[in-house]
């Protein structure tokens, strides 16, 4: 910890000898201000000849019932350093120790943490001030800081996997990152895995992880190693089930990872790959190949999801025999486990019991300390049949708009895209907005004026977040496609709260258990009150993160900041709408809780003294509306 001693720019200080401050100060941790009047030189003037300070340990007082004093000093290693680079021990920090200085500025460096200093004047005088103990690890592990209420996912690929790319995104805003078991091999995913923890570890981040099942969908193979092959008009291309492992397709041939293509499709389908990015028409089965021309041309990527059409109908009789989790899966979800990834997310669920199965799987394995959340992806007409019932057993949802365009009438999917946010949110689960918000800047630095009203339609939803996927993962601007996701969520958010546009949803009861009932009235009440009041912000005391939730559920104006003890719970809640979750060991006493997170955000320049804020706990069940000091 860090403390400034320097003049306080405020002119409205009591002429006291020593009257401090407390401030955020720029580069620093925390400030400490003296009066212009007194100032060290206004102090030498007084004959005011030595200032001591006193420094308690909040840790010691929580324990017995008199706060130990540690006086400063070289003993405990703590030194002063004035402005002008002199370094004096602190038990002997005279006013001679400041010679001349105008600004009589010093840097204390405190050698252990507490939560309130004293400074003594000549033993005529003395004023003491809280400082509640934050420590550097605390800082250090909770290092970033925005409110954005939007949550941003990104899709780490071969454009994104290195550290600094990792960093250069975590910066940019990525709450979460999402990695599709569909490309890549398992310890390619090890090492994205390994450098996000890092990051979180490294520079307080609190990076979560979402591992994306491939599911049993239909794709086309890898283009042989090359990164896309182009279809022009009129082409034959050839899809075949023949595979070619080891060795490169012939020119202009397809490999399809579903045994029963060339017994399913037929003469005069429609092949529609990666939800009409490219289409071709079935021209003649031959044997294991399936003869196609193109129709709509452009550009194949491999792996590329493919759907075939009839009759102005997806066929997909046979498609929904596959399982939903298949052999391939459960060794990638075996694979989550041992990594303790966050989200798993299931591609193609069809109802409910696949989740339910899942879940139970999950909780006999996972790992102490860790619970994997399970987000279903709604992509078919199947999961759309059994929304509700899929998205009450889930964790989250996602609308993976690429293979739910590929499966429903594309007219359909933005009414389609409204109804699972408002769903989710009555629900309290969080809501994924996945896939081509900004295509175009796959190849492209700047979006199309489209695509940014599709994203500030799903910010407008109050979508808990949005996912980018090829902008990300092999695009050639991965930075900046985040950055205007985060710019234009910013915006719009902005705008919506100063024109007073909130989407007023009459919220249902959804708790089953007594207690839960209380912590959603208790979280109601709050967010309703902290609007009326027009309160700063609201302050979480979650272990488990269920309060947290049923405020975000809630949308209230103000951020919510959110503390855990559980660095798990920690980065499951940063998917959640509005939620800023920090990491932070605290006791029963909230008293101690609230002062010392008020402090790590007053050290972070979140929140600032006289903030009028309502503090909330699911240890009390309490609602406390209270001015930061
Ligand atoms: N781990 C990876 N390795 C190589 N390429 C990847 C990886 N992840 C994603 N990609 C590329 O980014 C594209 C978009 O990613 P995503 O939306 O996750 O995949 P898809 O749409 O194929 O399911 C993919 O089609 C693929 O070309
Ligand atoms: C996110 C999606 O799924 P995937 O990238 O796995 O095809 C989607 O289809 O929109």
């Amino acid at each position: 910890m860090q403390v400034i001693l320097q003049p306080c720019p405020s002119r409205s200080c009591r002429p006291c000898l020593v009257h401090a401050h407390s401030h955020r100060f720029p580069r620093h941790d925390l400030a400490f201000f003296l009066p212009n009047k007194y100032s060290f030189r206004s102090l030498r003037s007084n004959n005011v000849r030595k200032v001591t300070v006193v420094l308690r340990i909040e840790k010691d007082s929580a324990k017995t019932d008199a706060p130990s004093e540690n006086k400063l000093g070289s003993e405990n290693g703590s030194t002063l350093k004035t402005m002008n680079g002199r370094s004096v021990p602190l038990d002997s920090a005279s006013v001679d120790s400041f010679p001349g200085s105008k600004s009589a500025g010093a840097v204390v460096n405190v050698a252990q943490n507490g939560t309130s200093i004293q400074y003594v004047a000549d033993n005529r005088s003395t004023t003491s001030i809280e400082v509640d103990a934050v420590t550097e690890a605390e800082l250090k592990e909770n290092g970033f800081r925005s409110t954005r209420r939007t949550k941003l996912i990104c899709t780490i690929g071969p454009a994104s996997c290195e550290f600094h790319q990792l960093e250069a995104l975590a910066s940019g805003g990525m709450n979460v990152a999402r990695i599709n078991m569909c490309h890549g091999t398992r310890e390619w995913h090890r090492e994205v895995i390994r450098n996000i923890r890092k990051l979180n570890e490294e520079r307080g981040y609190a990076v979560a992880i979402m591992m994306d099942t491939e599911g049993s969908e239909i794709h086309m193979g890898d283009l042989g190693g090359a990164p896309s092959a182009r279809a022009e008009d009129g082409e034959i291309w050839t899809f075949t089930v023949r595979s070619f492992e080891g060795s490169n397709p012939p020119d202009r041939t397809i490999h399809v990872n579903y045994e029963g293509f060339t017994e399913d499709v037929r003469v005069g389908d429609e092949l529609m790959v990666d939800g009409g990015m490219v289409r071709f028409e079935v021209t003649e089965k031959i044997g294991p190949d399936v003869m196609c021309k193109c129709i709509d041309p452009g550009l194949l990527l491999p792996r590329a999801n493919l759907t075939f059409w009839r009759d102005g109908h997806v066929v997909r009789e046979r498609n929904a025999m596959l399982p939903t989790i298949s052999s391939k899966d459960w060794l990638d979800i075996d694979f989550g486990i041992s990594e303790k990834v966050d989200f798993i997310a299931i591609s193609f669920v069809k109802s409910a019991d696949v989740i339910k199965h899942l879940k139970s799987y999950l909780a006999a394995r996972s790992l102490e300390g860790s619970s994997i959340q399970v987000i279903a992806k709604i992509e078919s007409s199947d999961s759309l049949k059994h929304l509700e019932d899929i998205i009450r057993v889930s964790d989250g949802a996602m609308v993976a708009r690429g293979d739910l365009g590929a499966q429903i009438l594309l007219e359909q999917v933005p009414s389609v895209q409204q109804e699972i946010v408002n769903l989710c949110r009555q629900l309290n689960k969080p809501v994924i907005v996945a896939s081509q918000l900004l295509e175009s800047m796959i190849e492209y630095p700047t979006p199309t004026r489209a695509e940014v009203s599709d994203v500030s339609e799903a910010v407008k939803q109050q979508a808990d977040a949005l996912m980018l996927s090829g902008e990300s993962a092999m695009g050639l601007y991965p930075e900046k496609a985040l950055s205007v996701l985060r710019t234009a969520s910013l915006r719009i958010e902005k705008w919506k709260r100063q024109s007073k546009r909130f989407q007023d949803m009459q919220l249902f009861q959804i708790s089953e258990s007594n207690m839960e009932r209380i912590s959603e009235e208790i979280c109601n009440s709050a967010a309703q009150m902290g609007n009326s009041l027009e309160v700063d912000a609201i302050f979480v005391y979650t272990r488990h993160g269920d309060m947290a939730s049923f405020l975000s559920r809630c949308r209230p104006v103000c951020p919510i900041f959110a503390f855990t003890p559980s660095a798990n719970v920690r980065r499951l809640l940063n998917l959640r709408w509005g939620l800023i979750p920090f990491r932070l060991d605290f006791t029963d006493d909230m008293e101690s809780n609230l002062n010392r997170t008020f402090a790590l955000l007053k050290a972070r320049g979140m929140v600032k003294p006289g903030d009028l804020v309502i503090a909330v706990s699911d240890m009390l069940q309490s609602i406390q509306v209270m001015k930061i000091p």
